[in-house]
């Protein structure tokens, strides 16, 4: 059988990981294949930059719309990132009858909807296996795997930039904005790194799961996003203190009257696994009716866990090209017949614990002010914890972890506990999970 003929856009850290994979592996990969894969073409925007790759014996243009128009490629791989010129050309590549891969999770999150419906219309697959979680497989883990089950709920570390910059914090001590400059240099970082920091890749990578989890349509503009900037080495330690730990989870839950979406830092019990998920890698916990609990761990970015996963999807769209793509388990968000149109819940619906932390004047009856609050929301306090005042200031910081509750609840109470004239700034919060 001829060779099938792969058209490449970008040649960065993700691209350069994908040709390194793909020329080093390849007779294990042509074997699962089937076929031979071959680089037929590859966009690079500077075509006399050193790479990680070698890419000799590869025809190198500067202009995508080449790769994509081009009749001898059977497969176009996205890996440029960003909206456009991306969405134009996987849209002009799918035009012109090519299988689409693509690691751009920006681009599935908030333009998918269309994406899935050109590539229905045209019979063509666009698969995005490193779009989420980088090179753990679970997309093909929820959409397959866990086919036979109804997903209760996930929660997934599914940004590896945070979780290196948290674990740095946590372990070493180190500073926000130096670990942040090291994830860029290794690769991790998105080209804008306040995606990775604020949240907002994270929330594109939990929309594309929930959607696949609850056959949702894919809707980023209501994912609650929070992330990781407001979080200080204090609250590092007083979580640790009281046996937690602080990652940024992506959590979606079915809950009576909808969907909870919801990307923000978290505390999570230290005894559990997903809290001791360090570094780099990622981890999804996923828990359906029938099989409980699962969890799913590894690289969540970088050139060769990326590529890793890339290289999978071209496995997989390789092996279909002689069959009807339409047969595969398919991505029911995007049959419209099939759409769920149960709801996404506002943040004040959800019920959760938290962690709170305020600044209190150090004389008695301060803190008989603040219980007193929140019994009145009928708020319980798991536990709490008064600090030393540090150095010459007259306010100490009092920590308090509480029993689940619903935030509308919550923010009620602090908005009183924050009018107490003892009280000093705002009161911090950050959710808490047991993900029992
Ligand atoms: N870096 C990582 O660990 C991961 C990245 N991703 C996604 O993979 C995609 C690529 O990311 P990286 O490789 O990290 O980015 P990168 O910035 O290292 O590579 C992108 C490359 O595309 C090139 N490019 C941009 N516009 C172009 C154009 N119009 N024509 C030709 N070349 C063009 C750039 O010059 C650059 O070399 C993004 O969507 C990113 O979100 C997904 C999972 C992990
Ligand atoms: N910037 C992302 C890259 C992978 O998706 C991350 O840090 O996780
Ligand atoms: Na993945």
């Amino acid at each position: 059988m001829k060779p099938v003929n792969i058209g490449l856009l970008g040649l960065g850290t993700v691209g350069g990981g994908t040709v390194k994979v793909l020329k080093r592996n390849a007779d294990e990969i042509t074997r699962r294949a089937g076929r031979e894969i071959h680089i037929g073409v590859v966009a690079a925007r500077d075509l006399n930059r050193s790479r990680i790759c070698d890419t000799a014996g590869i025809r190198l243009t500067t202009d995508p719309y080449e790769v994509v128009t081009d009749p001898g490629v059977d497969i176009v791989v996205e890996l440029i990132g960003g909206l456009e010129p991306a969405k134009d050309l996987v849209m002009r590549a799918l035009d012109a009858g090519k299988h689409v891969v693509t690691a751009n999770k920006m681009l599935i999150a908030l333009h998918g909807n269309e994406i899935f419906a050109k590539a229905s219309e045209k019979g063509r697959m666009v698969a995005f296996e490193a779009a989420v979680a980088g090179g753990i497989p679970i997309i093909k883990a929820l959409r397959e795997g866990l086919s036979g089950n109804k997903v209760e709920w996930l929660a997934g570390i599914i940004n590896g930039t945070c979780n290196f910059i948290l674990t740095e914090m946590r372990e070493k001590g180190r500073d926000f904005r130096d670990v942040l400059k090291e994830a860029q240099a290794l690769g991790y970082a998105e080209s804008d790194p306040t995606f990775d920091v604020e949240g907002i890749d994270a929330a594109h990578k939990l929309t594309i799961l929930a959607s696949i989890a609850f056959g949702i349509p894919l809707q980023f503009d209501r994912v609650w996003t929070e992330g990781i900037s407001s979080v200080t080495s204090l609250d590092v330690a007083y979580a640790e203190t009281l046996g937690y730990r602080i990652k940024l989870l992506g959590i979606a839950r079915r809950a009576e009257k909808g969907i909870e979406l919801r990307v923000h830092p978290t505390l999570i019990p230290e005894r559990r696994l997903i809290a001791n998920v360090n570094g780099v890698m990622n981890a999804v916990l996923v828990k359906g009716d029938a099989v409980g609990p699962t969890l799913f761990y590894g690289a969540g970015a970088g050139a060769e866990p990326t590529a890793s996963s890339v290289v999978a999807d071209i496995i997989d769209v390789v092996r279909t090209l002689t069959s009807d793509p339409e047969n595969r388990v398919p991505h029911l968000a995007f049959q419209p017949e099939a759409i769920s149109d149960i709801p996404i819940l506002p943040i004040e619906d959800i019920e959760t614990a938290y962690y709170l932390r305020l600044s209190a004047e150090d004389r008695p009856g301060v803190l008989a002010d603040v219980t007193r609050i929140l019994a009145d929301h009928n708020i319980s306090i798991e536990a709490i914890i008064q600090k030393e005042p540090p150095n010459g200031e007259s306010h100490l910081p009092v920590i308090m972890l509480t029993q689940k509750v619903q935030e509308r609840k919550l923010n009620d109470a602090i908005r009183e506990i924050e009018a107490l004239p003892v009280i000093g700034g705002p009161v911090k919060r950050i959710r808490l999970e047991t993900l029992g």
